[in-house]
């Protein structure tokens, strides 16, 4: 018999990397798998119960939310409080912060931001949706959390993942140590170890984009485009698009089998509509740990300096190989202009 190995188990295990760890990541971590669970649970029963479609409301960047868009974020921030190892949480689908101020979690040491749920417009139509969370350390040691301990550049997390509610629900994570998968069985309700060390391929054949944006996206990126679809058989092009529309559902299958996903800014999304702070860094940082890659076109994702919570950035995002092509392009049409503008 396979010896099954449990994300608690797994995480009180990988605590001895951390020889000074008094254990909050890692139960931290813990509240993030419990919340999962019970989100997953009404993402499992949608269509049965009445948890489908809007909440008739909307959130900071003016998008409807559903009705599991106000679950998610109640189970997550609920259970976060209740864990009582977070202090603040940055949730996408709140304008500001919360602080947490029981008397057990005003002193805690880590700041939580989240996409409770990723992938709204596929909730209704039985399509994967996911989670995506970050873990900072406060900068400061005592007091109330301030706003600019939130706003820390990527490269300072200290944990982040995503919880994939698809064919099979998923919690894969990182701590800066490699990447690992969970999935949940749901005969023992457990989230088990399925995918130890999770790496990327360094290129693949499937990149990832709404090409129906195609029109308002900058020259570089639709030249990348034109080369995805031009026949080569040395590089085994062309490649394969596949957009499911799903952050985290894109980005776990190009995980698992190398390629690119691309948000570039749009003439409707002139700073890039993806957010920095629980989207793109999070993911930035799992896909890193894997071996990939993510950056603007210009920059390493994880180096941009944060200045608002749902501050938005382009993304390159996936095998190594794949990206550097993509910024390549993005630097010779910059060339371009700039030799036409002078
Ligand atoms: O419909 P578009 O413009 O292609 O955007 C799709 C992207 O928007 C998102 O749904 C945004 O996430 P939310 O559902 O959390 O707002 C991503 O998951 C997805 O990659
Ligand atoms: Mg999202
Ligand atoms: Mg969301």
């Amino acid at each position: 018999m396979t010896k099954v190995t449990t994300l608690g188990q797994f995480i009180i295990e990988k605590q001895a990397d951390f020889p000074y760890a008094k254990g909050e990541l890692s139960r931290l971590l813990r509240d993030i798998g419990i919340a999962a669970k019970i989100v997953n649970r009404e993402v499992n029963k949608a269509g049965l119960v009445d948890i489908l479609g809007d909440n008739g409301t909307t959130n900071i960047q003016g998008e409807g939310q559903k009705k599991l868009d106000v679950y998610a974020d109640e189970q997550f921030i609920s259970a976060l409080r209740s864990g009582g190892e977070c202090c603040v949480v940055a949730s996408e689908e709140h304008d500001d912060c919360i602080f947490i101020n029981s008397k057990i979690s005003q002193n805690a040491k880590y700041i939580v931001c989240i996409d409770p749920l990723d992938g709204s417009s596929n909730i209704d139509v039985n399509v994967s949706v996911g989670t995506i969370f970050s873990i900072y350390r406060r900068t400061t040691t005592d007091g109330p959390a301030q706003i600019d301990e939130i706003l820390q550049k990527g490269e300072r997390q200290v944990a982040a993942g995503y919880v994939i509610y698809g064919s099979s629900t998923m919690l894969v994570y990182t701590t800066g140590k490699g990447v690992n998968g969970f999935t949940l069985d749901p005969s023992i309700g457990e989230f088990c170890l399925s995918h130890p060390n999770m790496t990327i391929p360094s290129r693949g054949t499937i990149y990832s984009i709404n090409e129906g944006n195609y029109t308002k996206f900058p020259q570089g990126v639709k030249d990348y485009i034109k080369y995805c679809q031009v026949e080569d058989a040395m590089s085994d092009r062309p490649f394969t698009s596949r957009y499911i529309g799903s952050m985290v559902a894109d980005i776990h299958r190009n995980l698992i089998k190398g390629g690119i996903f691309l948000y570039p800014t749009t003439s409707s999304h002139p700073n890039g509509k993806l957010r920095l702070m629980y989207e793109c860094n999070p993911l930035a940082f799992v896909i890193e740990q894997a071996g990939g890659k993510a950056t603007d076109g210009h920059r390493r994702i994880m180096e941009i300096e944060p200045h608002h919570l749902h501050q938005r950035t382009p993304i390159f995002i996936g095998s190594s190989e794949m990206v550097e092509k993509v910024e390549a392009f993005v630097r010779l049409s910059d060339t371009q202009l700039i030799g036409a503008a002078d």
